[in-house]
């Protein structure tokens, strides 16, 4: 018999039944929800006047359509009719059904994905769902977790179970160490760069290697985070003992005796050696170049150091198309230096860096500095406890001295579905995930870096980073 992957593993661990084609079953460990892909589901519920099975394996919060100013002043201050009413509609709903639920304002209130491993729910050996594609982030703790539409959201209320398939596997191994300052986001954007959005499809992606076994839980939800834009529903990296350490004492991490039994089931939570892999891909960490994408899809990414390409010398024609309309929309010129691009905005924040070590990448690279002239720089928590964190730390004042905007958490302007937005034609340093036309408002130019980058073109104005030096 051959060996199992870590996702054949879970798979069979939450199989409940499947059909000789293929139809499974599987059960739900986690099902967490936010306002915007809830509200047809609970209307489904309530049509068939159907109890949720498992409330206390739900956990619901308010994050992407929330302000990120003033949300003491709670539902009342959201002005967008649309917006309140999918956060009224949250609060009636988790009300009704006894479902847990961090309302904004509340300190542990922040984006799905950075709450989830924050309050210890997210666990390794977990099936999680959410009705959300960046779920995928969860898999950093060894828990097969993806995006499921508003139909299954519903399924999983009712039976807190969900009809899939098994996917394909697939490897991702980095050998060796990342340069110094080259980070998870530079290695996922770069990974994206070279299967391209559609490489991943169909498959779990399971990153290994010496480079991800190095990287701290931060950076491995950043990676994870990513395997959506690469087109795996789900990413995985085997729990260890910065995942241990990372879990011990959160709120909702097993306690006493009960740790000491989760720590030794999660320790046969890997691939075996003997594992079947439908793709392997490998990467050498010390070739990972400090990433950016210059383009309107995560694919289209390059080394900092990089030229815009040049449409004529691209062979593929669906590419060159491609970037030919990528160039014109991001008002770029063929040829000239990524690195001297002038940015307008800088936005830390979303899913993918928005957690403490993200910030205290930021903070370093700011300190002492002020945020170049013209230039817009907004901060955004992932979650109330990583501000509160942040602010006992001081990065705060950090960001403030230098001129930076230090917001309240949300999911802000990764989608821009609450005020804040790109006005038409602005040049954006972004460390979200999501860089396709109209993203971060109407026109808006969103060039996806890591934290340290972002960091860098705020004080400099350029995606570069070099800090100007002024002579008078
Ligand atoms: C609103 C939600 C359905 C969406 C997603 O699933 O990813 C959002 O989080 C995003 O990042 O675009
Ligand atoms: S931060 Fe962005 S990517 Fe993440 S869940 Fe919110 S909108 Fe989606």
């Amino acid at each position: 018999m051959t060996g199992k992957t870590l996702y054949d593993k879970i798979w069979d661990a939450h199989l409940v039944d499947e059909t000789p084609d293929g139809d499974a079953l599987l059960f739900i460990d986690l099902h967490l929800i936010h306002e915007v892909t809830t509200p047809q589901a609970f209307a489904g519920l309530h049509a068939n006047n159907r109890p949720v099975r498992r409330p206390d394996l739900t956990l619901a919060v308010a994050d992407h359509n929330t302000p990120t100013q003033n949300q003491a002043a709670g539902i009342e201050g959201v002005t967008d009719p649309e917006a309140r009413n999918q956060l009224e509609t949250l609060s009636r709903n988790v009300k009704r059904h006894g479902i847990e639920f961090f309302p904004m304002g509340d300190l542990r209130n922040g984006i799905v994905h950075v709450v989830g491993p924050e309050q210890g729910r997210t666990q390794p050996g977990m099936t999680i769902v959410c009705g959300d594609s960046h779920t995928s982030t969860h898999g950093a703790f060894g828990s097969l977790a993806h995006g499921i539409g508003t139909s299954e959201v519903e399924h999983v209320l009712a039976t807190q179970t969900l009809r899939a398939r098994k996917m394909k596997n697939m490897a991702v191994k980095v050998s060796g160490k990342l340069p110094e300052g080259v980070t998870a986001k530079d290695l996922g954007l770069h990974l994206i760069s070279i299967i391209g959005t559609a490489g991943g499809t169909g498959h779990v992606i399971e990153y290994m290697g010496e480079a991800i076994e190095a990287l701290d839980m931060e950076g491995r939800m950043t990676l994870c985070n990513l395997s959506i834009e690469g087109g795996a529903r789900a990413g995985l990296v085997a729990p260890d003992e910065t995942t241990f350490d990372y879990m011990k004492g959160r709120p909702a991490a097993p306690k006493a005796g009960a740790w000491e039994m989760a720590v030794s089931h999660w320790k046969t939570l890997y691939s075996d050696r003997d594992a079947q892999w439908d793709e392997v891909i490998e990467i050498k960490g010390e070739e990972v170049p400090p990433t950016v994408t210059w383009g309107t899809s995560p694919e289209q990414a390059l080394p900092l150091s990089a030229t815009v390409p040049v449409p004529e010398e691209i062979e593929d024609p669906v590419k060159r198309e491609a970037a030919k309309r990528a160039i014109q929309y991001m008002g770029l010129t063929p040829g000239e230096a990524i690195a001297e691009l002038k940015v307008d905005r800088v936005f830390i924040g979303s899913c993918t860096n928005s957690r403490l070590e993200d910030l205290r990448a930021a903070a370093k690279e700011i300190e002492g500095h002020k945020v170049a002239d013209g230039v817009r720089a907004m901060i955004v928590p992932g979650s109330g406890l990583v501000r509160a964190q942040a602010e006992a730390e001081g990065l705060d004042k950090i960001f403030t001295d230098a001129g930076c905007e230090w917001r309240e958490p949300g999911c802000s302007m990764c989608l821009g579905m609450n005020p804040d937005t790109l006005e038409p034609g602005e040049r954006c340093a972004s460390t979200s995930n999501r860089n396709f036309e109209g993203r971060q408002g109407r026109d808006g130019r969103t060039h996806l870096v890591s934290p340290r980058i972002a960091a860098r073109a705020a004080i400099s104005g350029t995606l570069g980073g070099k800090v100007a030096v002024l002579v008078n």
